[in-house]
């Protein structure tokens, strides 16, 4: 698969106008589509704001935004399709009805992926006909700057349309690592998510303040992990203190198989985060938008650095 070519997005939200935004940029023509004219409607604004964000000068976000169209109609919007993304809601029912209606008018070689965060690919796609060309690709927020897209294959995904993937994704200045096995969680968020385990657990324990884990990974190991991966670290220190930490410290660590009271809790009192002003920290308006611009900020000079 080479050349420019028809990527449709099925969702018009937070991580599905990312990911036409990471085509369109590159060169290639993008439909979107939505299931609600709302996402559609303000879709070019909130491209184009992400791309002023990403710090893009106006003729490149111009060019850029010619190349995505906005499209109601699915069996329109995948026609012609080379490949397909879908970033629509986490539900798996409405995942499954979205893959099989597209199946019925996409092209047969299209190359069906789906965004989903931590539902089994197996899942999504058990009702295909065709599911040799179906496989997961797992972007990050915000998906237009952070590398990483992991590649899901299941039991039946074709080696080619994988490396199809890979190498297309590559091609848009992505880094794809492939996930040979669809387990929940993938690779990314099953590691994301032992951290916030345990980060939960610190302040539930009454070790230390929600600000005080925050602070400690900022200003520790946060620091070096985007040039130094937890086993590549492991390997620097030695596998034999590794075995040494692990021997002392593992008993201790939270390992209950489902989510903390704790956080069961913050959720019945309508404390939900930044949304509602009060999550495991208090946020005014003011430190919100703090938060975004340096995380912003942040990834944009990230990009100048690491490269
Ligand atoms: N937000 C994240 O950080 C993140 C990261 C990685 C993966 N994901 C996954 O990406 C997917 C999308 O998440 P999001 O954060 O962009 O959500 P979102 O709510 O911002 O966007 C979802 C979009 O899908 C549209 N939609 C609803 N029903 C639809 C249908 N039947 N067909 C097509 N579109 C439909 C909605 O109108 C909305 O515009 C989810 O599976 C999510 O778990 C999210």
């Amino acid at each position: 698969m080479t050349g420019k070519l028809n990527i449709t997005v099925l969702g018009a939200g937070l991580m599905g106008h990312g990911i036409a935004l990471t085509f369109a940029r590159a060169g290639h023509g993008v439909t979107v589509y939505d299931a609600f004219p709302a996402g559609l409607e303000v879709l070019k604004d909130r491209v184009a704001a992400s791309l002023t964000a990403m710090g893009i000068d106006d003729r490149e976000s111009a060019e850029t935004l010619t190349r995505i169209t906005p499209e109601a109609d699915l069996a329109v919007a995948v026609k012609n399709a080379a490949v397909v993304f879908e970033a629509a809601p986490e539900k798996p029912d409405l995942k499954r009805a979205l893959f099989k209606e597209v199946e019925a008018s996409a092209p047969e070689t299209c190359i069906l992926a789906s965004n989903t965060s931590v539902i089994p690919i197996t899942t999504i796609m058990s009702d295909l006909r065709n599911k040799g060309r179906a496989l997961g690709t797992h972007w990050w927020n915000p998906p237009h700057m952070i590398p990483l897209v992991e590649v899901i294959r299941t039991q039946w995904t074709d080696e080619a349309d994988l490396d199809t993937m890979v190498n297309l994704l590559a091609s848009v200045g992505k880094t794809p690592v492939r996930v040979e096995k669809d387990v929940a969680g993938f690779i990314g968020n099953r590691l994301q998510h032992a951290m916030w385990r345990e980060a939960i657990y610190l302040v539930e324990s009454g070790v230390c303040t929600a600000e005080a884990v925050d602070q400690v990974v900022n200003a520790s190991f946060g620091r070096r992990l985007s040039v130094l991966g937890p086993l590549a670290n492991a390997d620097l220190v030695g596998t034999d203190l590794t075995l040494d930490i692990l021997e002392n410290v593992l008993a201790d660590l939270d390992n209950r198989p489902a989510p903390s009271p704790y956080l069961r809790r913050l959720v019945e009192e309508g404390k939900l985060g930044m949304k509602s002003g009060e999550g495991f920290r208090s946020w005014t308006p003011e430190d919100m938008e703090d938060v975004r611009q340096r995380v912003a900020t942040h990834l944009r000079r990230l990009e100048t650095i690491l490269k």
